[in-house]
Protein backbone atom coordinates (compact mmCIF):
# COMPACT_ATOMS: atom_id res chain seq x y z
CA UNK A 1 0.00 0.00 0.00
CA UNK A 2 3.16 2.60 0.26
CA UNK A 3 3.31 5.10 -1.95
CA UNK A 4 6.10 6.64 -3.40
CA UNK A 5 6.26 10.46 -4.01
CA UNK A 6 8.04 11.25 -7.52
CA UNK A 7 7.68 14.37 -7.80
CA UNK A 8 5.46 17.86 -6.97
CA UNK A 9 4.24 20.34 -9.08
CA UNK A 10 1.83 23.44 -8.09
CA UNK A 11 -0.80 23.31 -11.02
CA UNK A 12 -4.08 26.04 -10.56
CA UNK A 13 -2.93 26.65 -6.80
CA UNK A 14 -2.92 22.66 -5.78
CA UNK A 15 -0.37 20.08 -6.52
CA UNK A 16 -0.04 17.44 -9.09
CA UNK A 17 1.66 14.47 -7.12
CA UNK A 18 3.78 11.81 -9.23
CA UNK A 19 3.31 8.77 -7.38
CA UNK A 20 3.96 5.16 -7.84
CA UNK A 21 3.65 1.75 -5.87
CA UNK A 22 3.78 -1.53 -5.73
CA UNK A 23 0.20 -2.55 -7.12
CA UNK A 24 -0.51 -6.42 -7.01
CA UNK A 25 -2.98 -6.33 -9.27
CA UNK A 26 -0.97 -6.20 -11.90
CA UNK A 27 2.01 -7.43 -10.85
CA UNK A 28 4.31 -4.16 -11.07
CA UNK A 29 5.14 -0.89 -9.98
CA UNK A 30 2.57 1.73 -11.38
CA UNK A 31 2.54 5.30 -11.50
CA UNK A 32 -0.32 6.81 -11.63
CA UNK A 33 -0.99 11.22 -10.63
CA UNK A 34 -2.68 12.91 -8.23
CA UNK A 35 -4.33 16.37 -8.12
CA UNK A 36 -5.08 17.97 -4.78
CA UNK A 37 -7.06 20.82 -5.13
CA UNK A 38 -5.99 23.89 -2.85
CA UNK A 39 -9.00 23.43 -0.90
CA UNK A 40 -7.60 20.05 -0.04
CA UNK A 41 -4.22 21.81 1.19
CA UNK A 42 -5.99 24.38 2.93
CA UNK A 43 -8.42 22.06 4.78
CA UNK A 44 -6.83 18.55 4.50
CA UNK A 45 -9.32 17.82 7.76
CA UNK A 46 -12.51 18.41 5.32
CA UNK A 47 -12.65 15.71 2.61
CA UNK A 48 -12.55 16.98 -0.92
CA UNK A 49 -14.31 14.34 -3.65
CA UNK A 50 -12.26 12.36 -6.02
CA UNK A 51 -12.74 12.37 -10.49
CA UNK A 52 -11.63 9.73 -11.80
CA UNK A 53 -9.46 10.59 -15.31
CA UNK A 54 -9.09 6.96 -17.62
CA UNK A 55 -6.59 7.65 -20.54
CA UNK A 56 -6.90 5.94 -24.72
CA UNK A 57 -4.39 4.14 -26.27
CA UNK A 58 -0.61 4.88 -25.79
CA UNK A 59 -1.17 7.02 -22.68
CA UNK A 60 0.18 6.96 -19.46
CA UNK A 61 -0.62 9.65 -16.33
CA UNK A 62 1.32 12.15 -17.83
CA UNK A 63 -1.12 13.12 -20.79
CA UNK A 64 -4.01 14.37 -19.44
CA UNK A 65 -2.02 15.79 -16.50
CA UNK A 66 -0.15 18.18 -18.72
CA UNK A 67 -2.72 19.03 -21.07
CA UNK A 68 -6.23 18.12 -20.47
CA UNK A 69 -6.53 21.22 -18.21
CA UNK A 70 -8.70 18.97 -15.79
CA UNK A 71 -6.86 20.87 -12.49
CA UNK A 72 -8.91 24.08 -13.93
CA UNK A 73 -12.13 23.31 -13.32
CA UNK A 74 -11.03 20.79 -10.03
CA UNK A 75 -9.24 23.65 -8.61
CA UNK A 76 -12.56 25.73 -8.80
CA UNK A 77 -14.57 23.50 -7.62
CA UNK A 78 -12.08 21.56 -4.73
CA UNK A 79 -12.20 18.34 -6.19
CA UNK A 80 -9.09 15.99 -6.28
CA UNK A 81 -8.00 13.93 -9.62
CA UNK A 82 -6.69 10.63 -10.05
CA UNK A 83 -5.06 9.86 -13.46
CA UNK A 84 -4.09 5.65 -13.64
CA UNK A 85 -1.36 4.67 -16.00
CA UNK A 86 -3.24 2.34 -19.38
CA UNK A 87 -1.89 -1.00 -18.73
CA UNK A 88 0.61 -2.92 -16.48
CA UNK A 89 5.02 -2.20 -17.72
CA UNK A 90 7.35 -4.54 -18.28
CA UNK A 91 6.01 -7.77 -17.53
CA UNK A 92 8.17 -9.17 -20.31
CA UNK A 93 4.93 -10.63 -21.98
CA UNK A 94 6.38 -11.38 -25.40
CA UNK A 95 5.13 -8.82 -27.72
CA UNK A 96 3.39 -7.26 -25.33
CA UNK A 97 5.10 -3.24 -26.22
CA UNK A 98 4.83 -4.53 -30.27
CA UNK A 99 1.60 -2.37 -30.62
CA UNK A 100 0.23 0.66 -30.14
CA UNK A 101 -3.27 -0.74 -29.12
CA UNK A 102 -2.76 -3.79 -27.64
CA UNK A 103 -0.27 -4.92 -24.95
CA UNK A 104 1.13 -1.97 -22.90
CA UNK A 105 -0.61 1.28 -23.44
CA UNK A 106 -3.71 -0.18 -24.18
CA UNK A 107 -5.29 -2.20 -21.18
CA UNK A 108 -8.62 -1.24 -21.89
CA UNK A 109 -9.64 -1.26 -18.03
CA UNK A 110 -10.56 -5.43 -18.32
CA UNK A 111 -9.00 -8.11 -16.57
CA UNK A 112 -7.38 -10.31 -19.14
CA UNK A 113 -8.85 -14.32 -18.47
CA UNK A 114 -6.61 -15.60 -21.39
CA UNK A 115 -2.58 -16.45 -21.17
CA UNK A 116 -0.10 -14.91 -21.06
CA UNK A 117 -1.99 -11.67 -20.31
CA UNK A 118 -3.62 -12.96 -17.55
CA UNK A 119 -0.56 -12.58 -15.36
CA UNK A 120 -1.28 -8.88 -14.72
CA UNK A 121 -3.60 -7.01 -17.80
CA UNK A 122 -5.78 -6.87 -14.32
CA UNK A 123 -7.06 -2.94 -15.37
CA UNK A 124 -10.42 -3.30 -14.58
CA UNK A 125 -9.65 -4.90 -10.76
CA UNK A 126 -6.61 -2.21 -10.57
CA UNK A 127 -8.82 0.92 -11.19
CA UNK A 128 -11.89 -0.30 -9.94
CA UNK A 129 -10.16 -1.41 -6.42
CA UNK A 130 -6.72 -1.65 -5.85
CA UNK A 131 -5.92 1.89 -6.89
CA UNK A 132 -8.30 4.07 -5.34
CA UNK A 133 -8.06 1.91 -1.96
CA UNK A 134 -4.14 2.89 -2.29
CA UNK A 135 -4.94 6.52 -2.90
CA UNK A 136 -7.94 6.97 0.24
CA UNK A 137 -5.34 4.82 2.64
CA UNK A 138 -2.35 7.29 1.85
CA UNK A 139 -4.64 10.69 1.26
CA UNK A 140 -6.56 11.02 4.45
CA UNK A 141 -7.95 14.70 2.71
CA UNK A 142 -10.15 12.51 -0.43
CA UNK A 143 -13.70 11.39 0.61
CA UNK A 144 -13.95 7.45 -0.73
CA UNK A 145 -17.42 7.72 -0.64
CA UNK A 146 -17.97 10.49 -3.22
CA UNK A 147 -15.94 9.40 -6.31
CA UNK A 148 -16.83 10.42 -9.73
CA UNK A 149 -15.43 8.89 -13.54
CA UNK A 150 -14.30 9.78 -16.66
CA UNK A 151 -12.22 9.44 -19.60
CA UNK A 152 -10.99 9.59 -23.20
CA UNK A 153 -11.44 7.06 -26.15
CA UNK A 154 -10.48 3.68 -24.36
CA UNK A 155 -10.39 5.34 -21.42
CA UNK A 156 -13.80 6.55 -22.43
CA UNK A 157 -15.08 2.47 -22.70
CA UNK A 158 -13.67 2.64 -19.19
CA UNK A 159 -15.65 4.85 -17.70
CA UNK A 160 -18.93 3.94 -19.33
CA UNK A 161 -18.78 0.46 -18.42
CA UNK A 162 -17.09 0.65 -14.91
CA UNK A 163 -19.49 2.83 -14.09
CA UNK A 164 -22.32 0.63 -16.01
CA UNK A 165 -21.19 -2.43 -14.19
CA UNK A 166 -21.20 -1.21 -10.42
CA UNK A 167 -24.66 0.53 -9.74
CA UNK A 168 -24.14 2.90 -7.01
CA UNK A 169 -19.75 2.81 -6.63
CA UNK A 170 -19.76 6.13 -8.84
CA UNK A 171 -21.35 9.42 -8.37
CA UNK A 172 -21.46 9.99 -11.99
CA UNK A 173 -20.16 9.16 -15.59
CA UNK A 174 -18.81 11.34 -18.71
CA UNK A 175 -16.40 10.76 -21.63
CA UNK A 176 -14.95 12.30 -24.25
CA UNK A 177 -14.55 10.08 -28.11
CA UNK A 178 -15.35 6.76 -25.70
CA UNK A 179 -15.25 3.79 -28.07
CA UNK A 180 -18.91 2.55 -26.98
CA UNK A 181 -19.42 -0.62 -28.68
CA UNK A 182 -15.87 -2.51 -28.52
CA UNK A 183 -17.45 -5.86 -29.63
CA UNK A 184 -18.40 -4.14 -33.17
CA UNK A 185 -15.28 -2.19 -33.82
CA UNK A 186 -11.33 -3.19 -34.66
CA UNK A 187 -9.97 -1.95 -31.91
CA UNK A 188 -12.33 -3.04 -29.52
CA UNK A 189 -12.41 -6.67 -31.02
CA UNK A 190 -8.36 -6.73 -31.13
CA UNK A 191 -8.28 -6.24 -27.33
CA UNK A 192 -10.60 -8.59 -26.57
CA UNK A 193 -9.23 -11.39 -28.47
CA UNK A 194 -6.27 -11.09 -26.74
CA UNK A 195 -7.70 -10.96 -23.34
CA UNK A 196 -10.48 -12.97 -23.50
CA UNK A 197 -9.98 -15.22 -26.37
CA UNK A 198 -12.12 -15.35 -29.77
CA UNK A 199 -14.47 -18.08 -28.50
CA UNK A 200 -15.82 -15.73 -25.04
CA UNK A 201 -17.66 -14.03 -26.87
CA UNK A 202 -20.27 -13.44 -23.22
CA UNK A 203 -16.80 -12.01 -21.76
CA UNK A 204 -16.96 -9.60 -24.63
CA UNK A 205 -20.71 -8.08 -23.92
CA UNK A 206 -19.73 -7.94 -20.56
CA UNK A 207 -17.58 -5.09 -21.61
CA UNK A 208 -19.15 -3.14 -23.89
CA UNK A 209 -21.03 -0.48 -22.92
CA UNK A 210 -23.78 -0.49 -26.07
CA UNK A 211 -24.56 -4.30 -24.02
CA UNK A 212 -24.70 -3.12 -20.82
CA UNK A 213 -26.56 -0.27 -21.36
CA UNK A 214 -29.32 -2.14 -22.05
CA UNK A 215 -29.52 -3.56 -18.79
CA UNK A 216 -29.26 -0.16 -17.07
CA UNK A 217 -32.07 1.06 -14.95
CA UNK A 218 -32.69 4.41 -14.60
CA UNK A 219 -31.58 7.49 -15.57
CA UNK A 220 -28.05 7.70 -16.81
CA UNK A 221 -26.74 11.39 -16.61
CA UNK A 222 -23.76 10.96 -18.96
CA UNK A 223 -22.27 13.58 -20.93
CA UNK A 224 -20.39 12.50 -24.17
CA UNK A 225 -18.72 14.81 -26.15
CA UNK A 226 -17.90 13.11 -29.78
CA UNK A 227 -15.72 15.91 -32.60
CA UNK A 228 -17.08 15.31 -35.92
CA UNK A 229 -13.70 15.79 -37.29
CA UNK A 230 -12.32 12.45 -35.24
CA UNK A 231 -10.82 10.18 -37.73
CA UNK A 232 -11.25 7.46 -35.39
CA UNK A 233 -14.72 8.51 -35.06
CA UNK A 234 -15.01 8.66 -39.21
CA UNK A 235 -13.30 4.97 -39.22
CA UNK A 236 -16.22 3.92 -36.90
CA UNK A 237 -14.20 2.44 -34.11
CA UNK A 238 -15.96 4.97 -31.30
CA UNK A 239 -19.95 4.50 -32.40
CA UNK A 240 -21.74 6.80 -30.37
CA UNK A 241 -24.52 6.18 -32.62
CA UNK A 242 -25.23 2.31 -31.60
CA UNK A 243 -24.88 3.21 -27.85
CA UNK A 244 -27.35 6.52 -28.06
CA UNK A 245 -29.56 3.80 -29.89
CA UNK A 246 -29.17 1.30 -27.73
CA UNK A 247 -29.90 3.58 -24.69
CA UNK A 248 -32.86 5.16 -26.14
CA UNK A 249 -34.23 1.39 -27.32
CA UNK A 250 -33.60 0.18 -23.43
CA UNK A 251 -35.80 3.14 -22.50
CA UNK A 252 -32.72 4.76 -20.53
CA UNK A 253 -32.69 8.65 -19.93
CA UNK A 254 -30.50 11.15 -19.42
CA UNK A 255 -28.05 10.59 -22.35
CA UNK A 256 -26.15 13.46 -23.19
CA UNK A 257 -24.07 12.95 -26.83
CA UNK A 258 -23.09 16.40 -27.70
CA UNK A 259 -21.42 16.24 -31.83
CA UNK A 260 -18.78 19.25 -31.26
CA UNK A 261 -17.97 20.63 -34.78
CA UNK A 262 -14.48 20.20 -36.61
CA UNK A 263 -13.09 18.79 -32.99
CA UNK A 264 -10.88 16.02 -33.52
CA UNK A 265 -9.55 13.35 -31.33
CA UNK A 266 -6.87 14.90 -30.04
CA UNK A 267 -6.54 16.39 -26.51
CA UNK A 268 -7.41 20.09 -28.00
CA UNK A 269 -10.64 18.83 -27.54
CA UNK A 270 -10.38 17.80 -23.84
CA UNK A 271 -8.91 20.94 -23.09
CA UNK A 272 -11.43 22.54 -24.87
CA UNK A 273 -14.46 20.85 -22.89
CA UNK A 274 -12.59 19.29 -19.62
CA UNK A 275 -14.35 22.17 -17.36
CA UNK A 276 -18.13 20.98 -18.84
CA UNK A 277 -16.85 17.55 -17.59
CA UNK A 278 -15.91 18.78 -14.40
CA UNK A 279 -18.69 20.76 -13.81
CA UNK A 280 -20.98 17.47 -14.69
CA UNK A 281 -18.84 15.80 -12.54
CA UNK A 282 -19.18 18.93 -9.56
CA UNK A 283 -23.09 18.49 -10.15
CA UNK A 284 -23.28 14.67 -8.60
CA UNK A 285 -20.56 15.32 -6.11
CA UNK A 286 -21.83 17.59 -4.76
CA UNK A 287 -25.38 16.85 -4.65
N1 LIG B 1 -1.32 8.24 -32.35
C1 LIG B 1 -1.74 6.87 -32.27
C2 LIG B 1 -3.22 6.76 -32.08
C3 LIG B 1 -3.51 6.62 -30.68
C4 LIG B 1 -4.20 7.83 -30.15
O1 LIG B 1 -4.65 8.73 -30.84
N2 LIG B 1 -4.28 7.80 -28.86
C5 LIG B 1 -5.06 8.80 -28.18
C6 LIG B 1 -6.01 8.05 -27.28
S1 LIG B 1 -6.95 6.84 -28.20
C7 LIG B 1 -4.18 9.69 -27.35
O2 LIG B 1 -4.65 10.28 -26.41
N3 LIG B 1 -2.89 9.78 -27.68
C8 LIG B 1 -1.94 10.50 -26.88
C9 LIG B 1 -1.94 12.00 -27.01
O3 LIG B 1 -2.62 12.56 -27.91
O4 LIG B 1 -1.30 12.66 -26.17
C10 LIG B 1 -1.36 6.10 -33.49
O5 LIG B 1 -2.15 6.05 -34.44
O6 LIG B 1 -0.32 5.52 -33.44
Amino acid sequence: MAVTTKATIASFGGKLLKLSHNATTTNCEMNFNLYLPPQAIAHPDKKVPLLIYLSGLTCTAENCSEKGFFQHGASKNGIAVLYPDTSPRGLNIEGEDDAYDFGSGAGFYVDATKAPYDKGYNMYSYVTEELPQTVFAAFREIDSTRVSITGHSMGGHGALTLFLRNPGKYKSVSAFAPITNPVNCPWGQKAFKGYFGEENQEKWKEHDATELVKKWKGPLNVLIDVGTGDNFYKQGQLLPENFEKAAKEAGVTGVNIRYQPDYDHSYYTMATFSDDHVEHAAKYLFA
